[in-house]
């Protein structure tokens, strides 16, 4: 199995976050997320998050920095999620492709059903 890997933006303002559900057939559809998707040959982790969130959220990121980096093996998949905290970016946040979303207080996150790779993120975001 190839090991796919995802730029995930965990955008935060006034310690809020902003996910959005994953599509019912998508792979962990159904799920909340951090909004990303998967790097192209040709970017840098930094440039996908970039693309992905100005496609799917229609924001454009000033700030990001790296948070961490999750290895993770679902039966059906093997992912690597690289994931970063984006603090600045212009525009209103907004599911550009009909996905509910919401904007969460970082201590209501773990009410949320993430995707298994997600725990140690919600958990990094709980005690900082
Ligand atoms: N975006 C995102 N993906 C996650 C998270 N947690 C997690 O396990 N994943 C997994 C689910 C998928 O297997 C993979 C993301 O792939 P995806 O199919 O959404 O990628 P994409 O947005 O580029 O979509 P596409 O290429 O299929 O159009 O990463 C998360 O918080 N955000
Ligand atoms: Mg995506």
């Amino acid at each position: 199995m190839q090991r796919i890997e995802v730029a995930v933006g965990v955008i935060l303002r006034d310690e809020k976050v902003f996910i959005s559900r994953r599509a019912d057939h998508l792979h962990q559809g159904g799920k909340w997320e951090f909004p990303g998707g998967k790097r192209e040959a040709d970017e840098t982790f930094e440039q996908a998050l970039c693309r992905e969130l100005r496609e799917e959220v229609g924001i454009d990121v000033e700030t990001q920095r790296p948070l961490m980096q999750i290895r993770h093996d679902y039966p059906d998949k093997q992912v690597t999620l690289d994931v970063r905290t984006v603090t600045a970016f212009r525009g209103e946040p907004r599911q550009q492709e009909g996905q509910e979303a919401l904007w969460v207080s970082v201590s209501d996150l773990h009410r949320y059903t993430f995707p298994k790779a997600n725990l140690a993120i919600v958990n990094a975001l709980q005690q900082r």
